[in-house]
């Protein structure tokens, strides 16, 4: 195991900011830090980073108990959601700085400058100053300057977060690829359930102080420990006594067909690209949200008004009623 996390307590006077955190997070992964805001995600992050210590617990990485070390001898990587360069260098000369200053021969620092240019696709931009950059650009030369100096593990707090939407996504890809590349321990704060599933090899759910579970994306989506971490990755609906996904209620036309299913008349029919989303009144009363492919809707010719018997699709995650 890369970081070692044990038994991690942080308070700011009153307040619990972290109880009993225990996380090991494994050598070469991409692991996401994800939950609601507040939930103590960066603090987490910046005690692993030693820019915050905690009031008990300790930090181990790569075998060394890094409890009590200053940030500079962790030999970390950081990058931040608001860009950490130098705005009066180059390009190039933000990504050789850390080499410099370590007084690596010119030789070795010019190659390496060379080869993180390249890895985050900025090499023709290497005489340019930061400000002539956008934001992904410069989120990605930020990136090449933590790299510059090899840590053993890059910790990266909301690093797209200050991006609008579409560069974000962009972002999220390369980051996944880049680091199919370097396979450097990394360790990313999220608050977005997409990111983080779709980026990320573990994911470490974090609500109120607490880590709620761990798991691989498919691990909490499929099995999720508890409703928090159901709800926190995706929609959720009610039907009989169940949490589960509004995709995975099978709809049926005909009450002999499943045993069990409960009855309804669907009372809303929204067609949102390539899907439907159905709101069903129960006999009783509730209402339960059903999602189906458009295909799928018009096979069965579902229209509001349409009586219809819902009941969990096999293998269906589901957890106890959660109160929505
Ligand atoms: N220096 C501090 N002094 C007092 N309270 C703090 C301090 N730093 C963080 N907190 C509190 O600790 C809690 C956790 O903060 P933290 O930044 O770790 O949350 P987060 O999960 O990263 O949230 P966000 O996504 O909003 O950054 C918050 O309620 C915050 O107000």
């Amino acid at each position: 195991m890369s970081i070692d996390i044990r038994g991690v307590n942080k308070t700011y006077g009153d307040f619990v900011a972290l109880e009993d955190i225990d996380v090991s997070i494994p050598t070469g992964q991409l692991t996401a830090l994800l939950g609601p805001s507040g939930g103590g995600k960066s603090t987490l992050l910046r005690i692993i980073a030693g820019l915050e210590t905690a009031d008990s617990g300790s930090v181990v990485i790569e075998g060394k108990d890094a409890t009590t070390l200053p940030p500079q001898k962790r030999n970390v990587g950081f990058v931040f959601q608001h860009y950490a360069v130098f705005k009066h260098m180059t390009v190039a000369k933000n990504v050789a700085f850390g080499l410099e200053i370590r007084k690596r021969p010119k030789a070795q620092v010019a190659a390496k400058v060379d080869e993180l240019l390249n890895l985050v696709h900025l090499s023709q931009f290497a005489h340019r100053l930061p400000s002539q950059l956008s934001g992904g650009q410069r989120q990605r030369l930020a990136l090449a300057r933590a790299l510059a100096v090899e840590p053993t593990v890059l910790l990266l707090d909301e690093p797209f977060g200050a991006l609008d939407a579409k560069v974000r996504k962009e972002l999220r890809d390369w980051l996944r690829r880049l680091h199919d590349e370097v396979r450097v321990t990394t360790v990313f704060v999220t608050h977005d359930q997409e990111e983080a599933m779709e980026v990320s090899d573990e994911i470490v759910v974090i609500n109120e102080g607490r880590v709620e579970q761990i798991g691989t994306p498919d691990q909490l989506y499929d099995e999720p420990a508890n409703p928090f971490v159901m709800g926190f990755l995706g929609d959720v609906t009610s039907l009989d006594g169940l949490t589960l996904r509004p995709h995975d209620i099978e709809v049926s036309l005909d009450p002999l067909l499943v045993k069990g299913a409960v009855s309804g008349t669907v009372t809303r029919h929204l067609r949102v690209g390539f899907e439907v989303r159905l709101t069903v009144t129960t006999d009783d009363g509730a209402e339960v949200l059903v999602v189906l492919t458009r295909t799928h809707a018009r096979a069965l010719d579902l229209a509001e008004g349409v009586r219809v018997w819902l009941s969990p699709a096999v293998g269906a995650a589901t957890v106890p009623l959660l109160q929505l």
